[in-house]
């Protein structure tokens, strides 16, 4: 079992949902991405996800693109990151999911990648570019080396699509909740709910939501549509460049409690959280 379903079979037998927070490595600084890390794994987050800064980040909304251009400026680089991983990884509980494009695994080499990312400690991989016909050629690597690879379900994804996908993913499935780029959305679709119970239909693997979340009433909106996660991206990253990096850190610290408390509170309570 790997690390990242070990985390999603505990928290099922309590009835609680992860928190996945994102932030991006190297904005401002590796130094402050070290105590970021810390600080989430301390203050409720389930699992991390990494995000290594990309000239070329498609997928993204003006937050992170702002964020991965400021850790490229500063030169961050992959080698870096995993060398600051290395150290940081056995002192965190979250396991850490490493976000990236395909292109630099490409470059490297996959094998060559794959044992890199394994050293420092990584225990799931994000690369919202990989096409699913490619991804046999990764996830089998991957696998022999205990990390998963999180594949994406698109809400323009097809029936068949979305079968495919659910039984190639590892570790949980991660379903977009919205067509388009991340970014702080003031309202879901209201479709998400329709979409996990699609994938429901055809899976037992965890689900977990991202893509416009930023508030505690919608991190447990998602949860009662019955997710198994909820991933949160944007806020986390324009909360973490306010300010000094100290300012940054206790900011993320308080909106991480503040997230956790909203999905730990089960759906027969009356407590429901207000933003
Ligand atoms: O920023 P948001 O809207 O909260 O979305 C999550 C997200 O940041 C993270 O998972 C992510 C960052 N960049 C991505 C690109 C594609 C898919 C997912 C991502």
């Amino acid at each position: 079992m790997t690390a990242i379903s070990d985390c999603f079979e505990t928290l099922g037998q309590n009835g609680e949902c992860a928190l996945i927070p994102f932030i991006t490595a190297g904005d401002p600084d590796l130094e402050t991405t070290a105590k970021a890390l810390q600080v989430l794994d301390r203050g409720g987050a389930d699992i991390i996800e990494l995000g290594i800064p990309y000239s070329d980040p498609l997928a993204d909304g003006p937050v992170i693109q702002a964020a991965a251009t400021r850790a490229l400026q500063r030169g961050t680089k992959l080698e870096q990151v995993l060398e600051m991983l290395q150290g940081i990884t056995p002192k965190l509980r979250s396991p850490i999911i490493l976000f990236t494009y395909y292109n630099p695994i490409l470059h490297r080499g996959i094998e060559k990648f794959l044992s890199s990312v394994a050293a420092a400690g990584v225990a799931g991989l994000v690369i919202p570019d990989l096409p699913l016909e490619e991804a046999a050629g990764l996830l089998q690597p991957a696998s022999e080396m205990g990390i998963d690879v999180i594949l994406l379900v698109a809400p323009t994804s097809s029936a068949q699509r979305i079968e495919a996908i659910a039984h190639s993913s590892q570790g949980f499935i991660y379903l977009v909740s919205v067509t388009g780029v991340t970014g702080v959305r003031s309202q879901l679709e209201i479709r998400v709910s329709d979409l996990l119970k699609q994938i429901r239909g055809v899976t037992d693997k965890p689900i977990a939501v991202g893509f416009g979340i930023s508030e505690a009433a919608q991190a447990y909106q998602v949860r009662e549509w019955g997710a198994d996660g909820v991933i949160v991206g944007s806020a986390f990253v324009k909360l973490l460049a306010q300010g000094t990096p100290e300012q940054g850190l206790s900011a993320i610290a308080q909106f991480c409690q503040s997230l956790k408390a909203a999905i730990k509170t089960t759906s027969t309570s009356t407590n429901t959280p207000v933003d």
